[in-house]
Order: structure tokens, then C-alpha cells, then sequence
């Protein structure tokens, strides 16, 4: 591990000096046991190692670190300004391991909620922002208890892989979906072989898909439609973070691939996951193509993190 987690660029010597002086100040969230380190930086001074914050025993501890950065201050997002100058918040999503994922579900809902608590944005309950992401822009709507987001246009893939996870007795048959991030879904017959899996090691699919996977485990609920919409439990090992209490994304993925199996009728789905409930909606902005999320975002506390 990096022995200096954060630091700013020569360019900002003010903003150096505070952080030498105040420790990087940052906020903890979580959008169902989904945790995050939030930061604040609109105008992209700060250089930071994501894996060190993430750190559980080394840092501040979460699945994964948001940036919020002005678009026009990132080349991604100014390539997403092109086409929609109205994002002007990016989330800069990392995962535990520092890497880079185009999306995250649960994230998105928490940045809402970060960028209204820190005076970063004005948005109402019933009001729509957009917000920048790698996977492009998405919609975000605050709710009276929570957050709706637009993930934009799901795609089944084609094709059967294969997953393998300790725990299972045999290989499984898999369904990629890409809602923004890659998913792999493996539907199991009975709740016990959902608690028998052990996700500390990652599942391994076959073929590889070419830049990893999110892997989601769900069992259906008996029976699988309860007034009129569809419920399921899935447990889910992250591409970067590992074993989580909840993925957004995964269960928009895990909903969609039942649905598939189910002959695509059901466009309602309430997702239980290890931290919570999340609701997903097939038919976003009145489109059957997109897959909507919704669920709580919550802030638990700030704190300034000290250079080592
Ligand atoms: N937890 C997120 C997904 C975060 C990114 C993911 N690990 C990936 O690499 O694609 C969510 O709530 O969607």
C-alpha cells in the first residue's frame, strides 16, 4: 500500500497548504450497505490514491471513492459536454482497488445526495439533474426517500458463460448483461446454495469476459410476482471491491436477467440484498430499451483523513 494516499497538484499551493494544515476532508456514505468515501474537488486539483482511502484497516474503509468534480474539468467529462452540456457534475467512480468503473447504481444515488448536503448543487425533491458518469450522462431524480436513477439502455448479451464459485457444487450457466458496467447473472434454484457460496475468492467465468465482471447470485422469491411485481434476493461479488452488502447496478442486472428467463413480461422488481431493499423499473422515461433504479442514499459521517 501507497504510504501517501492523497496529495494536490503544484498548481493549487493554497489548497496544498490547507491539506497539509486539515487533512483531506471527506464524507462516508452508503446506498444499502454499499459504502463510499466522497469527495469534494469541482475544480480537479486533488491527486489521490483511491485504494489507500478505501483501505478497511489502512484508511477511511469503503467498496468504493467518488469524486465530485466539475465536467468541464475532466477530460472524460468534457467529452460527455459535447453532447449534453447540461451534466455539470461528474462522478469520478474508483473501486476499492483503485480501479476505474464506468458506473455504479448505488454511487450515483449517494452523489445526489452528497452533492445537495455539501451546497454543491440545489435539487429538489421531484427534480431531475443530470450527472456525468464514464458511462455516460444519466438522469437522477430525488424522491421524497430517496433516489431514482435512469441507467440508460440495458443490453443481454449473447452467449452462455460459465461460472464457477466456491460453494457451488458445478459450474453454472451465466447471462452477461451490460447496464453501463459489465454483469454476469447466475440464477440458483434454492436459498440454501445462495448462503452456501463463499465470494471471498472471485467467482471465475469462462470465457473471461474481456474487462472483467460484476458477479451476481440470485434466487427468485415463491412465488416470483407479488402484486404484480417480481422479487428476488442475490448476493454479488464486485469487479474491484469484492464481496458487497448491495450493487445497484447488479441488481438492475440480476432483475433484468430473471425477467429474460420469466419471457420479459414483468417491468417491476424489488431486489433484496445483504444491506437492504432497491426497486428497479424496466421502462424508463417510457422506454422499454431502459432500466431504471431507485433506492436510499445516506451520509453518515465527515471527517478529515491525515497524510501518513
Ligand atoms: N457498487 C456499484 C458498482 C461499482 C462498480 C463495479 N464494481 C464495477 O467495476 O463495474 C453499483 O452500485 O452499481
Amino acid at each position: 500500500m501507497s504510504s501517501a494516499p492523497l496529495g494536490t497538484t503544484a498548481s493549487t499551493a493554497s489548497s496544498a497548504a490547507d491539506e497539509r494544515a486539515t487533512g483531506l476532508v471527506f464524507t462516508k456514505g452508503h446506498g444499502t450497505g454499499n459504502d463510499f468515501v466522497l469527495l469534494s474537488d469541482p475544480d480537479g486539483e486533488l491527486t489521490f490514491d483511491a485504494a489507500a482511502l478505501a483501505d478497511r484497516r489502512f484508511g477511511i474503509g469503503g467498496d468504493g471513492v467518488i469524486r465530485a468534480i466539475r465536467s468541464e474539468r475532466l477530460e472524460e467529462g468534457r467529452a460527455l459536454l459535447a453532447d449534453d452540456a447540461t451534466a455539470t457534475w461528474f462522478m469520478d467512480y474508483r473501486n476499492a482497488d483503485g480501479s476505474i468503473a464506468e458506473m455504479c447504481g448505488n454511487g450515483i444515488r449517494v452523489f445526489g445526495e452528497y452533492l445537495v448536503t455539501a451546497g454543491l448543487a440545489d435539487i429538489a425533491v421531484g427534480e431531475t439533474v443530470p450527472i456525468g458518469t464514464r458511462s455516460g450522462v444519466r438522469r437522477l431524480r430525488r424522491e421524497m426517500d430517496g433516489w431514482a436513477v435512469d441507467l440508460g439502455v440495458f443490453r443481454v448479451e449473447e452467449g452462455e458463460p460459465t461460472v464457477a464459485a466456491d460453494g457451488l457444487d458445478v459450474d453454472r450457466p451465466g447471462l452477461g448483461i451490460d447496464v453501463g458496467n459489465p454483469h454476469v447473472v447466475v440464477v440458483l434454484a434454492e436459498e440454501s446454495e445462495l448462503e452456501a457460496l463463499d465470494l471471498h475468492r472471485a467467482p471465475q467465468v469462462s470465457p473471461i469476459p474481456p474487462h472483467g465482471a460484476n458477479v451476481e447470485f440470485v434466487v427468485p422469491a415463491e412465488p416470483l410476482v407479488q402484486d404484480g411485481t417480481g422479487r428476488i434476493r442475490m448476493r454479488v461479488h464486485e469487479r474491484g471491491s469484492g464481496e458487497t452488502l448491495s450493487c445497484g447496478t447488479g441488481a438492475a442486472a440480476a432483475a433484468l436477467a430473471v425477467r429474460h428467463f420469466a419471457g420479459d413480461t414483468i417491468d417491476r422488481w424489488l431486489v433484496d440484498v445483504p444491506g437492504g431493499t432497491v426497486g428497479v423499473r424496466v421502462g424508463a422515461d417510457g422506454d422499454a430499451t431502459r432500466v431504471e433504479l431507485s433506492g436510499p442514499a445516506e451520509l453518515v459521517y465527515t471527517g478529515s483523513f491525515t497524510r501518513g
